[in-house]
């Protein structure tokens, strides 16, 4: 699908966000895991997901809805099923990560598939580690999906000091070590979304600036009822969109506020957007509020690479606000972002070049030279398939004076299903 988007003159309203992914996902996996009936409410319509709630049924948990809330009843760690077909991850490296350490640690011979996508990135970061724990896995080329998982050994513990600041390989060691009479350990050095970690209630402790986390059998499962806050991730488009249009008005209800995801908040208050937090409160484990953002000018900003973990979804928007803050921004130590769901720093350069802005691509980021009068007629914007390559565009698209296009628009539904509802709302409103 090619979306066409017209130029916004100004954007107000209220919205309510899709439901956050990285929690959603979690919800249904540790549902399975939990040895009783979990009621999750909120739990996320878009793709990803839903591909993980799929796995976990086929893995036995069962799932109905009543009201719109998911009444899951989970197989506890000792009854999951081994799975009759292959389990489709889809477009999810968090499905594929996640459910990996699962399988492991449970003793499950599975297949895992996923789309186009997802068997280009790699999987080595899992296998590694899963290896080491006792882990048979047969990856295409070594490294890529499909996964043939199998263990035919006793299941080793393991003291893991992640080499990436990844939440996906750090929660992934920690589900297989959630099924071992002896502790894992997984050692953090720069902190990433830590959702897993909350909702699964583990035993934390900071060492000399380095958090350790562990996991064991003898850890009970909480009941994995609660509310899923709206995902930060999606607010980020309208934070942007917002801060760079100017008599912009945006509010956003129920916002998860996680402060390992939410770096994109000190970062455009620093650049001297006009955000206003409400209603601060906690959702279960995780924190949320409402946010008000205004239009107004900013500045320029260098993202210190010990952020990148925090911001790292939010980066490609980030660009966008970039563009239009007034000096040059860099964003570097984010290479995390060339394997993402496609190359992120060539897609978002792409998209810089698209409407002929002044910037550099380096291999772990970019030094964009922005502008706040900065303006463009239109452009034709390739979204790689990406949905947060698609959503980015479309924010950019609003700055055009005349139509723009972006290329598999329909991408968004990967964590954003109402995306472009709720941009039609706004900018008409
Ligand atoms: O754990 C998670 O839910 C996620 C972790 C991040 O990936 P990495 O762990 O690869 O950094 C993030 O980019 C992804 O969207 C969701
Ligand atoms: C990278 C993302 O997700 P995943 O790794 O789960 O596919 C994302 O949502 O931006």
């Amino acid at each position: 699908m090619i979306k066409k988007i017209t130029s916004a003159s100004s954007l107000k309203g209220e919205l309510t966000l899709p439901p956050d992914k990285s929690i959603s996902q979690r919800a249904a996996i540790f549902s399975l895991l939990y040895d009783g009936v979990s009621e999750v409410k909120n739990y996320s319509q878009a793709q990803d997901p839903q591909s993980t709630l799929s796995c976990v049924q086929q893995l036995g948990a069962e799932v109905k809805e009543e009201n719109g809330t998911l009444i899951i009843k989970g197989t506890g760690r000792k009854n999951i099923k081994t799975p009759v077909k292959d389990l489709d991850c889809g477009n999810s490296g968090t499905a594929m990560r996640l459910l990996s350490g699962v399988l492991v640690g449970a003793n499950i011979s599975a297949k895992l598939v996923g789309d186009e996508s997802l068997c280009g990135r790699t999987m080595t970061r899992i296998i590694k580690p899963l290896e080491k724990m006792g882990a048979h896995i047969l990856a295409r080329n070594g490294a890529y999906a499909p996964l043939f998982i199998n263990r035919n050994e006793p299941l080793k513990p393991l003291q893991f000091e992640l080499p990436i600041p990844s939440a996906q390989l750090k929660s992934c060691v920690l589900l297989a070590g959630l099924f071992g009479e002896e502790l894992t350990q997984v050692i953090e050095i720069l902190p990433s979304r830590d959702h897993s970690e909350r909702l699964l209630n583990l035993d934390q402790k900071v060492v000399q600036d380095r958090k350790i986390i562990s996991a064991s059998l003898a850890d009970e499962i909480p009941n994995q009822s609660y509310t899923i806050p709206g995902d930060f991730s999606a607010a980020a488009f309208w934070l942007v969109a917002g801060a760079i249009q100017n008599d912009a008005e945006i509010k956003i209800g129920n916002v998860g506020l996680n402060p390992t995801r939410n770096a994109l908040l000190d970062i455009l208050d620093e650049m001297g957007a006009d955000i206003t937090i409400e209603n601060e409160r906690m959702e279960g484990a995780e924190p949320a509020g409402d946010i008000i953002v205004k239009g107004s000018d900013l500045k320029a900003i260098e993202i210190d690479p010990k952020m990148i973990p925090n911001c790292i979804d939010e980066l490609p928007i980030l660009s966008v606000a970039m563009l239009f803050a007034e000096g040059t921004s860099t964003i570097s130590g984010a290479e995390e972002l060339r394997h993402k769901e496609t190359d992120r720093i060539m897609a978002m350069a792409n998209m810089l070049n698209a409407v002929g802005a002044n910037f550099e691509e380096k291999e772990d980021g970019l030094i964009i030279h922005g502008d706040p009068d900065f303006s463009f007629s239109s452009a034709n914007f390739e979204s790689y398939h990406d949905h947060r390559i698609a959503m980015a565009a479309a924010v950019l698209s609003l700055k055009g004076s005349q139509e723009s296009f972006i290329k598999d628009a329909e991408s968004a539904a990967v964590s954003y299903p109402g995306f472009w509802n709720d941009l039609e709302d706004l900018s008409t409103s």
